[in-house]
């Protein structure tokens, strides 16, 4: 019985998990795919670090000897950047491997022309790491296209903003001591600030778009941002009124144009994310047939990263060569519009109320932060001539008795 020959590209927080996973996961491997799985070569760039790696493991850092090897099945990539990822992938599919990776940039930027080359090489592409972690979202989001058609997806897709918001809300910590345990529980990235600023929870968010649309929206037109912006005393304000800040990425289609978002929102108890909290990510996903479901799990770190990719593993032994990148979509039911465009904000730093119109003004948090339903450009001119701090959106339904006791309160 010949083996399933592995390479693994990084040996970081990701690499190493699935290097210990394929040791300790051996039995349920060989049994579900009849055959060993053992791991030939590990890529590095540091070659003065030390690493448990068996002896008989090629570790190297030069890809050209592992594209070398007499026998290679599967290529694993868990390095970062676009490149030279990009370029090993290529060379591997080009060998004949079935890929896996966990690097959303490079992936974002690259999927589909990996995808293209795959299906002419006839092997498979898996690349469940890349979104949300340790929850299988893609391959649910590729069962249920199947038949249902897909009209909104949303969800907290970066662990390390999801914790660093948790921690600072419930230890009361600093954004930079929070930020500080993401890194050393593994969960950042290697620059933090993909993490922060929110261009990882946008790459992921075109990854879902693919999987949920077939499409992705014009990148220029997706609204980021990142939660750089929330202090502790906003986070503050926001509990007293029962809501919590969450980064939240949502995609949908309407009147066949994909719109995207990432971005802070505040939630109240009622929203499905409200309970999402630490490292955690949830990803809600409705369709026209089964409605809401929301799957939610750890969102990084080493294990349910490595889940993720073992996961993979079987998937690509076992699938046929995909025909195409993604299932096509079926023709998405458009998302109603809001008929007056008026949503609800959290606005801080206002000089104070204005009257106006257009603005309904529901009530004041603490000095100069309110909560007020109006229009985004409303909300943004407010906010220009009163040179406000800035503004969140609140999602969900707000508990209008529930403020009026705070507003006594306060
Ligand atoms: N951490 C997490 O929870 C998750 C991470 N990911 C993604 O997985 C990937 C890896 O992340 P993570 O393990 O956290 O990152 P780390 O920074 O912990 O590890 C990166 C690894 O890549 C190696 N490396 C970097 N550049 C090169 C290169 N040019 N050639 C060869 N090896 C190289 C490093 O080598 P050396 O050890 O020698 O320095 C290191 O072993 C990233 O794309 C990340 O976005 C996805 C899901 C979750
Ligand atoms: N840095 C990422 C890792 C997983 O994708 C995150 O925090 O979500």
């Amino acid at each position: 019985m010949s083996a399933i020959k592995v390479a693994i590209l990084g040996f970081g927080t990701v690499g190493e998990g699935v290097y210990r996973t394929i040791q300790s996961h051996s039995e349920e491997l060989t049994a579900v795919l009849g055959k060993k799985v053992e791991v030939a070569a590990v890529l590095i760039k540091n070659k003065q670090k030390e690493r448990a790696i068996n002896e008989d493991v090629l570790v190297t850092t030069d890809f050209s000897e592992i594209l070398e090897l007499p026998q290679l099945d599967i290529v694993v990539e868990a390095i970062v950047d676009k490149e030279p990822t990009f370029t090993f992938l290529k060379k591997a599919i080009e060998r004949g491997c079935h890929i896996i990776t966990a690097n959303k940039e490079m992936f974002a930027h690259h999927g589909k022309e990996l995808f293209e080359l795959a299906e002419e090489n006839h092997v498979s592409v898996g690349f469940e790491a890349t979104v949300a972690g340790g929850i299988p979202v893609i391959q649910t989001l590729r069962q249920l296209l199947k038949i249902n058609r897909v009209q909104q997806v949303q969800g907290i897709l970066n662990g390390t903003s999801n914790f660093i918001l948790t921690e600072m809300r419930v230890k009361k910590q600093s954004f930079a001591e929070s930020l500080l345990s993401a890194q050393v529980n593994g969960y950042a990235e290697a620059d933090p600030t993909n993490d922060v600023e929110g261009y990882d929870a946008f790459y992921k968010t075109m990854i879902l778009s693919r999987i949920a649309f077939g499409e992705e929206p014009n990148w220029q037109d997706v609204e980021r941002e990142g939660i750089t912006s929330i202090t502790i005393k906003l986070i503050e304000a926001a509990e007293k009124i029962g809501l919590r800040f969450k980064h939240i990425a949502s995609l949908s289609r309407a009147g066949g144009q994909i719109k995207a978002s990432v971005k802070p929102v505040l939630v109240g108890s009622e929203h499905p994310f409200y309970h999402v909290e630490g490292v955690e990510n949830a990803v809600n996903v409705f369709s026209d047939i089964v409605g809401r479901i929301t799957l939610q799990g750890p969102g990084a770190g080493m294990y349910p990263t490595a889940s993720a990719v073992i996961e993979d593993l079987v998937y690509v032994c076992q699938s046929k060569p995909a025909k195409s990148s993604v299932t096509p979509s079926p023709t998405a039911i458009s998302e109603p519009e809001n008929p007056q465009g008026k949503e609800t904000w959290l606005v801080y730093g206002l000089a104070k109320k204005q009257l106006n119109t257009s603005i309904l003004w529901i009530e004041q948090v603490s000095e100069g932060t309110f909560i007020i339903q109006a229009t985004k450009k409303d909300v943004e001119q407010l906010v220009r001539q009163q040179n406000a701090q800035g503004y969140y959106p609140i999602v969900g339904e707000y508990d209008v008795e529930m403020k009026d006791e705070v507003v006594t309160a306060l």
